[in-house]
């Protein structure tokens, strides 16, 4: 049977936001000194010392970066018809095909009726939907859809720009291969001038990148 590629939904839309933070790292160590001696590795030589604590430290920072998938909104009745655009944002997350690193480099927008988004907040959710196993088609969605849910309308885009080590380093190593995905709602996907200013926002940012 062949396997799916994108083979699991372990969370949808915003379901999930308030994910159990926290590993145990004392066993993720253990597993690793075990991974390393399959590995043909000695574990207890000087330059492997520390290393299953390193590690799992390193898991444990990843899977619980820090920062809430919430934001900060600001009254601004008089603003209705604007285009934000916030780009130039970088993640990292994992393929959860290889488990190897994948850069996003990510753009948002959307259009505030009566009320703006704190500009952080949308790298900080960019992050918080990085920070597991991932595959970019999920991310770019789940980013959109929680971004949907904190301005309260549909009237969102985002797109995702990724390098997927697992291309690159190993496999059918493209070093130069990106993925592109892009998620619009609302009037992002009926307005052709609206989706024309966010793509040629977006293209000009990561062609200057
Ligand atoms: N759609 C999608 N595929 C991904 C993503 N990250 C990795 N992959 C792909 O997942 C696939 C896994 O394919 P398999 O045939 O099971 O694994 P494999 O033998 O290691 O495949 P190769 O990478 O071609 O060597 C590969 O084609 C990867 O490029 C992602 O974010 N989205
Ligand atoms: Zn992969």
């Amino acid at each position: 049977m062949t396997t799916p590629i994108i083979s699991s939904e372990p969370e949808l839309g915003t379901a999930g936001i308030s994910r159990p933070t926290g590993i145990d790292t004392v066993r993720v160590a253990d597993l690793i000194t075990q991974l390393l001696v399959e590995l043909g590795e000695d574990p207890g030589r000087t330059g492997l010392i520390g290393t299953p604590d390193r590690v799992a430290a390193w898991w444990n920072a990843f899977l619980s970066p820090g920062g809430a998938a919430t934001a900060t909104c600001f009254t601004e009745s008089h603003l209705n018809d604007q285009l934000v655009i916030v780009g130039g944002m970088s993640v990292w997350s994992l393929c959860e095909h290889h488990m190897l690193p994948m850069n996003l480099q990510v753009t948002t927008a959307y259009v505030p009726n009566g009320e703006v988004v704190g500009l952080s907040k949308f790298g900080r959710i960019a992050q918080h939907f990085a920070a597991r196993l991932q595959v970019q088609e999920r991310f770019t969605r789940q980013l959109a859809e929680h971004l949907t849910g904190v301005i309260g309308r549909e009237d969102i885009a985002v797109a995702v720009r990724g390098l997927h080590l697992c291309m690159s380093m190993r496999g059918v190593r493209m070093e130069d291969a990106r993925t592109t995905t892009v998620h619009a709602r609302g009037r992002f996907r009926t307005d052709p001038v609206l989706s024309q200013q966010f793509l040629t926002v977006t293209t000009r940012q990561w062609a200057a990148s």
